[in-house]
């Protein structure tokens, strides 16, 4: 049998003494961490009353209804983040940056929850992150840091928690899979320098919206679903778990598209998702994976935010497919 290399192992190999590297590592590793008694949390479920009811009534930072796990989830992260060397958590769950340790070079977002809609129906969420350098010297605020396009990303990655807990993780030197061995806690490496294939007849959205969407995405679907007798020629299948995260671990197993394009819902103009702790990880975890992520037009990952909590039509997945996909913009 092949050597196990154990998350630890992984990290310290790729820093390999240099602090900078350390640095990011250090942080990867205290999210994973959360990310463990996170699914802990999750797989308890229905026991644990409350974790899946709304909190008050004022939605999120992002504009969405918020359930106590997400605030639970964030302040998970936040105290794992407190040991390491970030500076600041940006958070889907709170409108501005929060201080973390005032010696960091790091600037960290995430999605404490991505699929919180899913909670209480036994369906795998997870954690989303993407990590930024931050210099005082450079950056005239912390935000200055975490407001530039997801190039400028130095690691990304998400959690998945559901029938195991994975950890898709990019420091920019391809895309690794992770998974956690349940009889030792440890994250063991379990598929290094993941290969999105190409071409796929595989798509996942949530079609319930085609009435709202714009011509070249209700062109693209009508496409997919004329099938071998369309001008695609080839029978589709559709997939939507309904949180990224699973939808994504799909795709970096299996290929395959995700789309969540705009449509004109009030409030929905840039689609769902938020650009600086949902697609930009993503995109960045994806053009690693040799897949390709855009809103249509634009290239995900040079994007230049203008919110932190923004949002953005967003398709990834199988290269070729997402440029069929923009072919229609
Ligand atoms: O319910 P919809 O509109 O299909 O949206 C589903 C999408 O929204 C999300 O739940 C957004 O993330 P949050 O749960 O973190 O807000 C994605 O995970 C998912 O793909
Ligand atoms: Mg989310
Ligand atoms: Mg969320």
């Amino acid at each position: 049998m092949s050597e196990s290399v154990t998350l630890q192992t992984y990290l310290d190999r790729w820093a390999g003494g240099d602090a900078g590297k350390a640095a990011v590592a250090a942080a990867v590793k205290a999210i994973a961490e959360a990310g463990v008694g996170i699914a802990d949390l999750v797989a308890r479920g229905p026991l644990e009353e409350g974790l899946a009811k709304i909190r008050g009534v004022d939605p999120n930072a992002g504009g969405d209804a918020q359930k106590e796990l997400d605030v639970v989830a964030e302040e998970r992260i936040l105290a794992a983040l407190k040991t390491t060397p970030v500076a600041f958590l940006a958070s889907e769950e709170s409108e501005d940056l929060i201080p973390v340790n005032p010696a960091g070079r790091l600037v960290v977002a995430v999605d404490p929850l991505d699929g919180s809609s899913n909670i209480d129906t036994n369906v795998s969420v997870g954690t989303i992150y993407s990590i930024l350098p931050y210099d005082p010297a450079a950056h005239a605020s912390p935000k200055d840091a975490v407001m530039r396009p997801g190039r400028h990303q130095v690691a990304a990655g998400f959690l998945a928690y559901g029938p195991a807990t994975i950890l898709v993780a990019t420091f920019g030197e391809g895309t690794h899979v992770f998974v956690q061995d349940r009889r030792t806690g440890e994250f063991l490496l379990a598929r290094a320098h993941v290969e999105i294939p190409a071409e796929t007849k595989e798509y996942g959205v949530n079609q319930s919206n085609v009435r709202h969407w714009d011509a070249p995405m209700k062109g693209y679907i009508e496409d997919c679903l004329a099938g071998k007798e369309g001008p695609r020629g080839k029978d589709f299948n559709m997939r939507w778990v309904g949180s990224m995260v699973a939808d994504a671990f799909r795709i970096f197993t299996r290929g395959g598209v995700y789309l969540y394009p705009g449509d004109r819902r009030k409030g929905y103009a840039d689609g769902r998702l938020r650009l600086i702790y949902e697609a930009n990880p993503v995109a960045f975890l994806t053009e690693q994976a040799k897949g390709g992520a855009t809103d249509g037009k634009t290239r995900i990952l040079d994007i230049a935010p203008h919110h932190i909590h923004q949002r953005i039509p967003l398709v990834f997945g199988s290269k070729a497919e997402v440029e069929q996909i923009a072919s229609y913009y």
